[in-house]
């Protein structure tokens, strides 16, 4: 996984933000700027987030060799782990680099600090493990004036939903090898019972949403929303390459452990990537974690049809009441769901569990299809 699919705009609470895009940065900040920035953001941060920073963590930065820089993103490099005292895994490391705007460095230890915590709360198959963090979290950068001196060692995804999307769509527009009558018959079966896609794809398909449907209901029962999912952000395992791994938290929010979770709160709005963005967050309105479960209906579209939602016309336009087409000869039970899914209305949407159990009937129903066929 080396490079991004689109460069969509990722929002943060302002909307010029823009992406560090060295490839080979200087990490040395300033030493009164390094405090500075640090105490900003321990300032800023919720309690309970700057106490977990400061206590975890035990890796040294100079015991870790890393090689090539293998992505980019609005926070900061993540790089391939060449070598590491303790662990022969195939592992990648996080890292911050300087910003120019001090607001932004303060969204990057957020952004950082943030996946950290999330991270160190969740043991799920299909959301990505920490591996470890360097000692002294935050404070490291005050310390050592550089900004790689915090950083978050993870498992390496050899490849994302993206990249898995474009090589269906190449799969696709390859002319079809020919058939013997037979076989050509009963592909004509499947495929009309799987809605005009090839059937072991279509059934690849639907145990990917299932997967990522299961990491989003762990996750809201863990209260956390996660506000930033889309293809970039879903990877696979770099040995099992069907077993998704959700990755990238720093957008997530966890909700304190006294409010309704079915309940809206007063959270901050257009975080996340705009164009899967749910409309309440688009109109910076409270919200719940019913915001991921209409971020997954496009995500489900989109694996589905291949096509990005709001491609032809702007990445807002769900605010403007767009919604993608649904094919007419998809399953109902799928029309109905993804149209509930996307709906304005958060007490129409389902709960990730609801989605899960729909998406596991029509795996069950395509599973049978092929046993009959063969
Ligand atoms: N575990 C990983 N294994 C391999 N490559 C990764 C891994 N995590 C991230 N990357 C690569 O690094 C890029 C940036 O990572 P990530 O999205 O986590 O950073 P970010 O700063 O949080 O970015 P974003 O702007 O998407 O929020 C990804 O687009 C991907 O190409």
């Amino acid at each position: 996984m080396e490079r991004r699919r689109s460069n969509d705009n990722v929002a943060l609470s302002q909307p010029n933000y823009r992406e560090p895009e060295q490839s080979n940065p200087d990490f040395e900040l300033d030493p009164r700027n390094a405090r500075r920035l640090i105490r900003a953001a321990e300032k800023t941060l919720p309690p309970a987030i700057v106490k977990a920073d400061a206590s975890s963590g035990s890796y040294r930065r100079q015991d870790i060799k890393v090689g090539k820089v293998l992505g980019i993103g609005g926070f900061g490099h993540v790089s391939e782990v060449l070598s590491m005292k303790g662990s022969n895994d195939m592992l990648v490391m996080k890292t911050l680099v300087p910003h120019k705007n001090a607001e932004h460095a303060l969204f990057a230890c957020h952004h950082i600090a943030m996946e950290k915590y999330i991270l160190s709360q969740l043991d799920h198959p299909n959301i990505i493990r920490l591996r470890g963090s360097n000692k002294g979290g935050l404070s490291a950068i005050a310390e050592t004036a550089r900004m790689d001196a915090c950083f978050l060692l993870l498992d390496r995804l050899p490849e994302t939903l993206s990249d898995r999307i474009e090589h269906w769509q190449r799969q696709q527009a390859k002319p079809k090898r020919r058939r013997s009558f037979t076989q050509s018959l009963s592909a004509l079966v499947i495929s009309r019972k799987s809605f005009a896609q090839d059937p072991d794809i279509f059934r690849e398909k639907l145990g990917i949403m299932i997967q990522i449907a299961s990491a989003l209901e762990h996750l809201h029962s863990k209260r956390i929303i996660l506000r930033d999912l889309k293809p970039d952000n879903v990877g696979f395992d770099m040995k099992e390459r069907r077993v998704v791994k959700l990755f990238d938290f720093g957008m997530a929010e966890p909700l304190p452990e006294n409010v309704d979770l079915e309940k809206t709160h007063d959270l901050a709005g257009r975080v996340g990537t705009t164009r899967y963005m749910a409309t309440e967050v688009l109109r910076e309105e409270p919200y719940n974690v019913k915001a991921d479960v209409f971020s997954f209906s496009l995500v489900v579209w989109e694996i589905l049809t291949l096509e990005r939602p709001h491609e032809r016309s702007s990445p807002d336009a769900s605010v403007f009441g767009e919604r993608p087409k649904i094919p007419k000869e998809w399953p109902s039970a799928l029309k109905r769901i993804l149209q509930r899914g996307w709906s304005d209305d958060l007490e129409t949407r389902p709960s990730m569990i609801e989605f899960r159990l729909v998406l596991e009937d029509l795996k069950r129903q395509a599973d049978e299809e092929s046993d009959e066929e063969l």
